[in-house]
């Protein structure tokens, strides 16, 4: 897989240091509360799993899987729900945990349910921000990189359901795109 990368742009170390500081924070945050960490799937499946053994404190932890992509590079616009949370939001504060936030539509979308579910309150941590990305305004309590507009992939971000199981995040040579 290594040689369909242009560009690593965070290595395995750095994403697994920030996920340690950001385990930390939120440690401290919510010391004496029993945070709900929702893990958007798929793509915040390796974050969620890193980041919850970072957390010192108790959490309960649920997924949702939401869609608003195709099988490329271009959203949809559309958030659909593929799958819900088998746990009320009632009263409970919530951490949505996301790989990347890019036109910030899914989470839009995801935060306004939760209030509408009347969670206490709703806080979102995600690994990577794409700020150039976005089509609503919205801004992550906590992101660990800000990445330039590029389609990234790994360590969750897919391209076309591959590359996943990268440990780090990078960006494809352009012929691998364009062989869709
Ligand atoms: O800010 P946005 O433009 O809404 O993009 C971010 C969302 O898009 C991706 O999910 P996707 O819908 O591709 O599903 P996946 O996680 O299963 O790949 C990513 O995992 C985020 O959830
Ligand atoms: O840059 C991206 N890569 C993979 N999935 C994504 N979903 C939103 N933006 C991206």
């Amino acid at each position: 897989m290594k040689n369909d990368m242009r560009e690593i742009l965070i290595t395995e170390e750095e994403i697994q240091e920030k996920v340690k500081l950001l385990g930390r924070e939120i440690s401290n945050e919510y010391d004496g509360k029993f945070p709900l960490f929702v893990g958007v799937l798929k793509g915040a499946l390796p974050f969620m799993a890193d980041l919850i053994k970072q957390v010192d404190i108790h959490v309960e932890i649920d997924f949702m899987d939401v869609s608003s992509y195709g099988k490329g590079t271009v959203s949809s616009g559309e958030v659909k729900i593929v799958k819900d949370l088998n746990t009320k939001v009632e009263g409970r504060d919530v951490v949505i945990v996301e790989d990347i936030i890019d036109s910030g539509l899914t989470l839009s979308y995801l935060i306004e349910l939760f209030k509408y579910r009347k969670a206490k309150s709703v806080k979102v941590v995600t690994l990577l921000d794409k700020p150039e990305g976005r089509k609503v305004d919205l801004v992550p309590d906590r992101a660990g990189f800000i990445v330039p507009d590029e389609f990234v992939v790994g360590y969750g971000l897919d391209f076309a359901e591959r590359y996943r199981n990268l440990p780090y995040v990078g960006v494809l040579k352009p012929e691998i795109y364009e062989g869709e």
